[in-house]
């Protein structure tokens, strides 16, 4: 049910940003739904004074909604600084002259000054502390007067202010659930954009040695405990040296980004890749029999040995790569165990003349 709102407000609140993990994001999260709230209740203010024909009211409730519309377009165009400040200026001031002049101190109007405090500590940076200083004594000192002063509302009689009342603790109550969503929302974004970035291989987009061998450790487990029968395989390129040493590193690179987007296409869902070092792989396959694993690795090697990688002067660099395999045991007790034997395996078919794949585990 609340799908639909979600998508609306997530569209709302990232107007004119892209996806992006810059450091000002949850800033600039914050500032837009402060004005997108700022121009609802602009309009909810014309909405209730027009008929009244409060003229000075509808002129202010008009000019803020401008004003709200503005720091909208600034916080959209980068223009984020301005954006950041006109916000909490335009509203002290507007919360002093409708809680002193408009509705008398008794509708408890400048409570909403607590908004502004929010908005101030999220959204400003520590380089940014004297403005957020200012703001926060502005608030203070202007809360002080209200609280200790004892204006009457010239256009609120009694049930009004009651009603001001009740608005004001909704809206408060309202914004802090909102910006601590986002706060809490970008909080976990980050998390997990962190954690695909501490598991990934960069310049292949392979998963990384530490995430391939924590993938190795927990397969391995599980088919221990279901007595399930799972292959590792290492692979690694054949003279590698050689291509670096002939078509430069940056060629090389290109290799090592060709062969592992290729491979990561060949293996079946169920396998898990990872880049063990240089030119070095590991392939996990759970719930395989050696036969099957055989296929798939013999369909790798062919796949690899096909290709044709173009250096940016248009030289085709042959590629061809050896794999070891091996599979578990009912004596293997560790996941090293196998991984000793598929290195063995590589040894083997790196020593049989490259190109090739070696067994190391009876069938
Ligand atoms: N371009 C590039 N080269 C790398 C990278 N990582 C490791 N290497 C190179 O890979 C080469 C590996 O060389 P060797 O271990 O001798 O292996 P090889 O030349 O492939 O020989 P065999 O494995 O016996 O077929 C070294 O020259 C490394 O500098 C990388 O990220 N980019």
């Amino acid at each position: 049910m609340f799908t639909p709102i979600k998508k609306v407000t997530k569209t709302l609140l990232n107007l004119g940003f892209e996806e992006e993990y810059g450091n000002d994001l949850n800033q600039k999260h914050v500032v837009n739904f402060s004005y997108l709230l700022f121009c609802a209740t602009s309009v909810l203010m014309l909405v209730l004074f027009v008929p009244r024909e409060v003229h000075s009211l509808v002129t202010l409730s008009a000019l803020g909604l401008v004003i709200a519309l503005i720091g909208l377009k600034y916080n959209q165009t980068g223009r984020f600084t301005q954006a950041q400040l006109i916000m909490p200026l335009v509203k002290i001031g507007q919360i002093g002259l409708f809680s002193l002049m408009y509705f008398g101190t008794a509708s408890h109007f400048h409570w909403l000054l607590l908004n502004v405090v929010a908005y101030t500590f999220v959204v400003f940076r520590a380089d940014q502390r004297i403005a957020k200083y200012w703001i926060l004594i502005t608030c203070a000192l202007l809360f002080l007067i209200c609280e200790f002063t004892n204006t009457k509302g010239v256009y609120l009689t009694v049930q009004d202010q009651r009603v001001v009342i009740l608005s004001v603790f909704f809206a408060i109550a309202f914004y802090f659930t909102v910006v601590i969503h986002l706060v809490m929302n970008r909080l976990k974004s980050v998390n997990q954009h962190l954690r695909v970035l501490a598991e990934k291989d960069e310049l292949t987009g392979l998963a990384n040695r530490r995430k391939v061998l924590a993938d190795a450790v927990n397969i391995f487990a599980d088919s221990v405990i279901n007595r399930d029968q799972c292959v590792f395989a290492i692979v690694d390129l054949d003279h590698f040296k050689k291509i670096n040493d002939t078509f430069g590193h940056e060629a090389g690179d290109l290799v090592l980004f060709e062969v592992s987007t290729l491979m990561a296409s060949v293996i079946r869902s169920q396998d898990k890749i990872g880049r063990y070092g240089g030119e070095e792989f590991i392939v996990i396959m759970p719930n395989t029999t050696l036969r099957e694993a055989e296929y798939v690795m013999e369909h790798l090697r062919q796949s690899v040995e096909a290709m044709e990688i173009k250096t940016d002067k248009g030289i085709i660099v042959p590629v061809t790569i050896s794999i070891g395999v091996a599979s578990i045991t009912p004596k293997t007790s560790r996941y090293e165990e196998i991984l000793a034997q598929a290195d063995k395996g590589l040894y083997e078919a790196k020593h049989s003349g490259r190109n090739r794949i070696s067994i190391q585990s009876a069938r």
